[in-house]
């Protein structure tokens, strides 16, 4: 584990519990046709077009549906990936092939993941592009998620690599907030879909981020 502020902590778990509040009062009629917007959002991205490996992620506790995402990565024959907690190692994930015959079971969080052995795993600097779950983000591209340091671990090893997967969040434009507190470890998103826009982060050559807004 590596070291956490108090302060900090403090204020991300606020925010998390007040994000995962709101984002529960969202139906899931209004959760699968935002999922279908942000969908178009990433249809149009430049990116889209030329990847073939793709990972998502199951939705649960209000997250905005993936339902549409997943069906259309398959129907474009473009490999889909599901997270799947990595045995033995606390804070890991590996990703997994998935289709409609994919077998699911629920893991310790019960969230279902992919049935399949690790050897099965992409290796993910094979990925193109990774949507990632978040529970709050702001417009300079911070994110927060649910606290088990699962993604910025597993991401960790890329910092500063040449070959690496895109990462863009997808989230409800509801969860948008002022301001989250960055971390040291907190692994750089490029962009996050929701369902009214594409917010883009580019890194400047000092490592600070500058955010557009894609559509209006
Ligand atoms: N859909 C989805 N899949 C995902 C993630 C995610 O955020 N969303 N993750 C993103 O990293 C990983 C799982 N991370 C998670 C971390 C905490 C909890 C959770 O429910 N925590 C409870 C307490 C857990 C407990 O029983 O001890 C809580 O905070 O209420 C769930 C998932 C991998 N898969
Ligand atoms: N690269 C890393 N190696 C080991 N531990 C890490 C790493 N990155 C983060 N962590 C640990 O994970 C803990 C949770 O981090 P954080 O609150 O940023 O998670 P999160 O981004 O909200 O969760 P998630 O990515 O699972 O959705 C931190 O306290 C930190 O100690």
């Amino acid at each position: 584990m590596k070291y956490a502020d108090p302060c900090v902590e403090h204020a991300k778990k606020a925010i998390r519990q007040e994000i995962r509040q709101r984002r529960n009062l969202i139906t899931s009629e209004q959760s699968r046709k935002s999922g279908k917007a942000a969908l178009k959002h990433l249809l149009a991205h430049p990116t889209y077009f030329n990847a073939k490996h793709i990972a998502c992620f199951l939705s649960f506790d209000g997250e905005i549906s993936t339902q549409a995402i997943i069906e259309q990565l398959i129907i474009d024959k473009t490999r889909c990936y599901l997270p799947k907690l990595k045995p033995m190692k606390p804070n890991r994930l590996w990703f997994l092939p998935y289709t409609h015959e994919t077998k699911l079971i629920p893991n310790k969080l019960k969230i279902p993941e992919v049935d399949l052995a690790v050897n099965h795993a992409i290796r993910i600097s094979q990925l193109d592009i990774i949507l990632m779950p978040l529970v709050a983000f702001d417009i300079k591209g911070n994110r927060l998620g649910m606290g088990g340091g699962y993604y910025d671990a597993t991401l960790a090893h890329l910092v500063g690599a040449k070959e690496k997967p895109l990462c863009f969040g997808l989230a409800f434009e509801e969860q948008k907030v002022d301001s989250i507190p960055s971390q040291p470890w907190d692994y750089p998103l490029d962009g996050i879909f929701t369902q009214k826009d594409f917010y883009s982060f580019e890194k400047n050559t000092d490592s600070t981020t500058t955010a557009f807004v894609a559509h209006k």
